[in-house]
C-alpha cells in the first residue's frame, strides 16, 4: 500500500498527486532498472505505472502518443526513416504506422521488462511491434546513436520516462548532439518536455541546449493528458538546418491519415487542428519558454 506520505514525494511534482482507483492489481515486477505495475483501474481502463509514476492508460494514451507522433511526422513531406528512443509500451510505433510513406522503423529501447509486460497486457499498443517495418533494439540510446551513421533518419522520436533513473541522460547536451548528427538535413526531432506547470526550469534548460544545438527551429506544443500531474505534458519539436521546417501548419496530408486503420483502431485525438492549437501556450508560458 502507497503511504500518502510516500505518495506526495515525487521529486517531479511534490505535494501533488493524481490518484487512480485500484479495482484489480493485474502484474507486478522489477526490471534492472525500474519497478513495472499494471492495475486495472475503475475509471480509466488499464494503467501502466514505472517507478511510482503513470505512463499510460488505455482511456487517455491516444492524446499523447498521437501528439508526439503526428506533430513530427506531419511537419516534413514524405519521412521514410524514423528512430524512436524509448517507447517500449508500443505505442509510439502504432502511430507511426499510419504513415505510408514510412519505409523502416528503429525502435531503442532499455527495458525488455516494459516490452514483455506490454505486450501480454496492453495488445492495443503493442500491435505497433509487429509492422513488418519496426526493426527493436534493445539497450542504451547513447549507445545506440553513437553508433548510427549521421543523417540516417528523417524523424527521431524521444518518448522517454522523467529525467529521474533511467532517462536522466537524454536531457543532457551530448545527447541532444548525438541526435542532431543522426538526422539528415531538414530531420526533426520530437521529445517528452514535461508539464508547462510543473517543470518551466527544466524547459528552459532543454530549450537552451535545443537553440544551440538545431539551427533549424525550436518549438515548445502541449497537450491535454488527464492522467498526468497537472493534466497536461509537452513536446520539444526541433529540426536540423536543411530544408525548412514549419511545425505550426501540418504539410504532410493528414486528412489520409485521420481515415487511417491501422492495426484495427482509428485516429481518436490527432487532427490538423489540434497540431495548430498544440503550439499556442498560454501567456505565463510565452513569457516563460519563449525568451528561451
Ligand atoms: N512515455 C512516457 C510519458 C511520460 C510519463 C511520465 C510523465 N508524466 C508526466 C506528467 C507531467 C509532466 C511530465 C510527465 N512525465
Amino acid at each position: 500500500k502507497t503511504s500518502k506520505v510516500q505518495y506526495y514525494n515525487n521529486p517531479m511534482w511534490p505535494g501533488e498527486a493524481h490518484s487512480l482507483k485500484v479495482e484489480k492489481i493485474l502484474y507486478q515486477g522489477k526490471s534492472p532498472y525500474q519497478e513495472v505495475l499494471i492495475f486495472e483501474s475503475a475509471t480509466y481502463g488499464k494503467v501502466l505505472v514505472l517507478d511510482g509514476i503513470v505512463q499510460l492508460t488505455d482511456k487517455d494514451e491516444c492524446a499523447y502518443q498521437e501528439m508526439i507522433t503526428h506533430l513530427p511526422l506531419c511537419s516534413i513531406p514524405s519521412p521514410k526513416k524514423v528512430l524512436v528512443i524509448g517507447g517500449g509500451d508500443g505505442g509510439v510505433l502504432r502511430e507511426i504506422c499510419r504513415h505510408s510513406s514510412v519505409e523502416s522503423i528503429d525502435i531503442c529501447e532499455i527495458d525488455q521488462l516494459v516490452i514483455d509486460v506490454c505486450k501480454d497486457f496492453f495488445p492495443d499498443l503493442s500491435v505497433g511491434f509487429k509492422d513488418p517495418r519496426v526493426q527493436l533494439h534493445v539497450g542504451d540510446a547513447v549507445e545506440f546513436l553513437r553508433n548510427a551513421p549521421e543523417g540516417t533518419y528523417d524523424a527521431i522520436i524521444v518518448d522517454s520516462s522523467d529525467p529521474i533513473g533511467p532517462a536522466q541522460e537524454l536531457v543532457e547536451k551530448p545527447f541532444f548532439e548525438t541526435i542532431a548528427r543522426a538526422l539528415r538535413p531538414g530531420g526533426v526531432l520530437c521529445n517528452q518536455a514535461e508539464s508547462m506547470w510543473l517543470h518551466t526550469h527544466l524547459i528552459q534548460d532543454m530549450l537552451s541546449i535545443c537553440h544551440e544545438t538545431f539551427k533549424g527551429s525550436v518549438h515548445y506544443a502541449w497537450t491535454s493528458v488527464p492522467t498526468y500531474p497537472s493534466g497536461a505534458i509537452g513536446f520539444l519539436l526541433c529540426a536540423k538546418e536543411g530544408p525548412s521546417v514549419n511545425f505550426l501548419t501540418p504539410t504532410n496530408p493528414i486528412e489520409k491519415l485521420e481515415g487511417a486503420m491501422t492495426a484495427g483502431r482509428e485516429i481518436r485525438f490527432y487532427n490538423s487542428e489540434m497540431h495548430r492549437a498544440a503550439f499556442v501556450l498560454p501567456t505565463f508560458a510565452k513569457r516563460e519558454l519563449e525568451a528561451y
